[in-house]
């Protein structure tokens, strides 16, 4: 009986091995061999860890736009990726009604954003759109973000900064990927809940960051419940497995810190016309609806942290280090600054470190090209997904069945010869610049970093407005160098940011 048992064994094993070599023979020039039974899925673990965006490109560029990713036959994990702006037009905008966010990624996202605006599909993501729109836009919302910042720069930000480039050795070398995050974090709580969390500080820079490094865990997380069937990742949730366990407890620490700041901003309430003058969009949403729930309220509040505090400070970080490590691009944005400070009277700069004021940032040009260019390159949120609601056919001819997933690649999307050129690959902000000196426009469909159609970012005016500001202030007061020797490198994560951080050294300007 044995004889016959190891007989079968041997038989299916060399069905197997030669089944496999077929496969890789004939998908030898591909990026992802598609295998029997498993698809594509170790292709895609392998890389996942790597350059996961990196990977996906190659994949998109070899199909010409678009390719059906093959998940194991068992765990209905096939997913279409593109980079097709006609797709991405169909998706977004012209077919709109038939793509939403969808049951699977919705429980893909459940702990971390709930039923906050950017987890949530119908009637509840258009009464949010609606508010939040209206709060972003009030004049009193916008004085106060920049009265905000102003404050927090010159009162932690700088001080930090003077505090390391008085330093010499290892203590004039900062994390500056580090410094940004907290800073940011600090910095949106103030206008999302009204408060001043403290993470960054002159002396407590190396005080724990829970916040935000349950923000990172959990986005690291949420990569792998993407990657691998649902029955995987549901299990290791269960029984608080890997990635799940770590998930679970950040969840902890920012239900923690939420639901605290939920219940201080109801006691305060009670003073309602008081709060009236505050400006944070907690009390502002409290004022508008005061029945909401502390859970959808900490969903909201969450969900506008995470819309606001990752974005930029990958923004920051990143074009940081594209400037440290392009020369040429730091010359024209420091004479870009030069000059608009030589039109502003000697009274109007006055003798504040912030130069550039708010009504004069529409004249950095090449500031704005520059940060065009680097979330061409490096998008703060890679990829984007949408489900189907019914079967449809794509421009591309690609078929969609009913309840399938979809996800599009912003990353790649910046990165593709038919859109911006042969040099794609290289960071040219003068790509963004017409003859006549204005920014030249292009379709959200072919730059989708802030989205495209309905969905389309509510905070994608007021980034550019803080980016400019900062990176101005910034650049015109410090000098950043990269420490030799420090490679940088993507986290695979949910949001673009350095695996190993931005290790810098800074100096003073002498200005
Ligand atoms: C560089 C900065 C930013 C980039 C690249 C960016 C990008 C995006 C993207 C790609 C989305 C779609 C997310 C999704 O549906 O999964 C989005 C949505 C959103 N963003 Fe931004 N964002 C930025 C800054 C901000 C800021 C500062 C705010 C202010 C609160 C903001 C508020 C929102 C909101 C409320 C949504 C949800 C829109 C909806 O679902 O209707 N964003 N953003």
């Amino acid at each position: 009986m044995w004889i016959v048992a190891v007989l079968l064994l041997a038989f299916f094993s060399f069905i197997f091995l030669w089944r496999s070599i077929a496969f890789i023979a004939k998908n030898k020039s591909s990026s992802a061999i598609e295998w029997p039974v498993v698809g594509m899925l170790p292709a895609l673990l392998w890389n996942a860890t790597t350059d996961l965006h990196g990977f996906i490109t190659r994949l998109v560029k070899e199909s010409g736009g678009t390719f059906l990713f093959k998940g194991p036959c068992f765990a209905n994990l096939d997913i279409v990726v593109t980079s097709d702006p006609m797709n991405v037009h169909h998706v977004f905008s012209k077919n709109f009604a038939n793509y939403g966010k969808g049951e699977d990624f919705r429980a893909i996202f459940e702990e971390f954003l709930g039923g906050g605006i950017v987890n949530s599909d119908g009637e509840s993501w258009k009464i949010q759109r609606k508010r939040i729109h209206s709060f972003l836009s009030k004049d009193g919302f916008k004085n106060y973000v920049m009265a905000t910042l102003h404050q927090k720069m010159e009162g932690t930000l700088f001080r930090v900064l003077d505090d390391v480039s008085s330093s010499t050795g290892v203590r004039g070398e900062v994390d500056m990927q580090d410094v940004v995050s907290r800073f940011m974090f600090d910095y949106v709580c103030l206008w999302v809940l009204g408060f001043d969390p403290g993470y960054l500080c002159v002396d407590g820079r190396s005080k724990t960051f829970s916040c935000g490094k349950a923000f990172e865990e959990i986005e690291e997380g949420i990569i792998y419940r993407h990657i691998v069937p649902k029955g995987v990742w549901e299990f290791q949730k269960r029984f608080e497995i890997g990635s799940e366990k770590k998930i679970s407890l950040s969840t902890k620490v920012l239900d923690e810190f939420l639901y605290n700041a939920v219940k201080i901003k109801k006691q305060e309430m009670v003073h309602k016309e008081e709060q009236r003058q505050h400006h944070d969009i907690l009390t502002q949403w409290l004022l508008a609806d005061h029945q909401s729930t502390d859970k959808f309220l900490r969903d909201i509040a969450l969900t506008l942290i995470s819309a606001g505090r990752d974005t930029l400070s990958s923004t920051l970080s990143l074009l940081l280090w594209l400037v440290a490590t392009h020369p040429d691009v730091e010359e024209k944005i420091f004479g870009e600054i030069e000059r608009v400070m030589i039109v502003m009277t000697r009274s109007a700069r006055g003798t504040s470190r912030f130069l550039i004021c708010k009504d004069d940032l529409h004249e950095l040009v090449y500031l704005h090209a520059a940060i065009y260019e680097t979330l061409r390159l490096y998008p703060p949120l890679p990829f984007e997904h949408r489900c189907a609601t019914e079967a449809d056919v794509l421009p591309s001819g690609h078929k969609v069945h009913k309840g399938m997933r979809m996800l599009f690649s912003m990353y790649s999307m910046g990165r593709m010869e038919e859109t911006w050129g042969k040099d794609c690959m290289d960071f040219k902000p003068e790509r963004w610049i017409s003859d006549e000196g204005n920014i030249i426009h292009v379709p959200s469909q072919k730059f989708m970093t802030f989205l495209t159609g309905p969905r389309t970012c509510l905070g994608k005016a007021m980034s550019f407005m803080l980016l400019k500001f900062m990176v101005s202030s910034i650049l015109w007061n410090y000098k950043f160098e990269m420490v030799e020797g420090h490679v940088v490198k993507p986290t695979p994560s949910m949001v673009l940011s350095m695996k190993d951080g931005l290790k810098m050294r800074v100096s003073k300007r002498k200005v």
